[in-house]
């Protein structure tokens, strides 16, 4: 099969022909390349301008798209690596074309590359689940871990058995799946990491369409580790109606619903705590700006990311209506109405019609129901 050269950001790579026929995901070539995880690898990219590092492990790198746009477009010495015989091939020929850029390439398991050296970064994009190589990760990366997780139904509790198995956490499939995805694959990363009297400070986390990603520092010592397990967690959710708390415990207690006396459904153990760093996303807004790329969706997205309250559990304000039988106003106005009563109120890059809030649900009923 002939490969075709593309461009992304300004690097320039060599990838297998794809069958245009193949439905989402890609996955008929021999070397897999998905042109709609752009957006998830120029977020890494920027990521990296700021921070001081000076090695990246890319660990599952198919083309090896990942590592030679670090390379290339950060000045970053990286090791690419690939199991399949057939991507080894690819990433040698792509890292032909950039021999000015300290660029070395292995073909091996990559839980053998990390069992015996370290990385400044290491960059974990697998096919589905990130489960079987975040332990080993957690050991090789010295400064920060990158992880992508495209597994979503096993994550947001569609595939409720399969998300127990990999993440020894439940999720459950609620109106806000898409952030229970995130902070249980986040909360599986911190149980996998403290053992090693590690832990881990969330930069740059996000869900979009059908991937987490998550951007992590690593910190040292026991005492880190204790606190990252501070922002373990459950989230107790009413089966019949939409009220839902968070809990912040190791274990969790048993609830009752507070508006309908239901017993509470609980989701977890998961990380309850910020999912991004307020300076990270200043600084990547910043850095947006100065190429001219303040209005890309990355750009937008960094946005939002920085404007959403750190707690879990949105609501979606639509279903809330439909709940209540009343027809919602626009999202600006209900937050605006939250906000004037007194409460926390922002939107969330989760879902459009999410917000966040700390308000209790008389509140947010009144504030869909009131228009401007
Ligand atoms: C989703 S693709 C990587 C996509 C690529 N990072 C990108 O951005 O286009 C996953 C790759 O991981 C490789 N892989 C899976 N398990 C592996 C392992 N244990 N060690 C090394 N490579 C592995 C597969 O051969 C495949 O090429
Ligand atoms: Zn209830």
């Amino acid at each position: 099969m002939s490969d075709r050269e593309v461009l992304e950001g300004s690097t320039r790579f060599f990838i297998p022909e794809q069958d245009e026929n193949s439905s989402f995901p890609p996955g008929s070539a021999a070397v897999f390349f998905n042109d709609r995880m752009r957006l998830n690898r120029d977020s890494t990219n920027y990521l990296l301008r700021q921070l001081d590092v000076s090695s990246y492990f890319d660990a599952m790198a198919a083309s090896g798209v990942r590592g030679l746009r670090v390379a290339h477009e950060c000045g970053i010495p990286v090791t690419i690596n690939d199991y399949s015989p057939e991507a080894a091939a690819l990433i040698r020929k792509n890292a032909a074309m950039y021999p000015e850029n300290e660029i070395t390439v292995t073909e091996e398991d990559c839980r053998a590359v990390m069992l015996r050296q370290r990385f400044d970064v290491v960059d974990l994009d697998p096919f589905g689940t990130p489960a079987p190589f975040v332990d080993i990760a957690a050991t090789s990366a010295r400064h920060y871990l990158f992880v992508t997780a495209t597994d979503t139904a096993p994550l947001c509790g569609a595939h409720l058995k399969a998300g127990i198995r990999r993440y020894g956490a439940r999720p459950m499939n609620t109106e806000y799946h898409s952030e229970v995805g995130l902070r249980l694959l986040l909360g599986f990363v911190v149980r996998e990491t403290v053992k090693y009297d590690r832990g881990i400070e969330p930069l740059f986390c996000f869900a979009r369409e059908h991937f987490v990603r998550l951007h992590l520092r690593m910190t040292n010592g026991a005492g880190k580790g204790d606190m990252a397990l501070k922002n373990i967690g459950y989230i107790h959710q009413c089966p019949a109606c939409p009220w839902r708390m968070t809990e912040t415990a190791f274990l969790p207690s048993v609830q009752e619903c507070p508006e309908c006396g239901a017993k509470m459904s609980r989701i977890g153990p998961l990380w309850v705590g910020p999912i991004n760093n307020h300076e990270v996303l200043t600084q990547l807004a910043a850095d947006l700006d100065a190429d001219g790329m303040g209005e890309s969706v990355l750009a937008r997205l960094v946005t939002i990311l920085d404007g959403e309250l750190p707690t879990p559990a949105f609501y979606n304000y639509h279903r809330l209506a439909k709940h209540w039988r009343i027809s919602p106003s626009p999202a600006d106005d209900v937050i605006a109405t939250i906000r004037d009563a007194g409460y926390q109120a922002s939107r969330t890059h989760y879902d459009g019609r999410g917000i966040k809030t700390d308000a209790p649900l008389h509140v947010l009923r009144d504030a869909i129901t009131t228009r401007g």
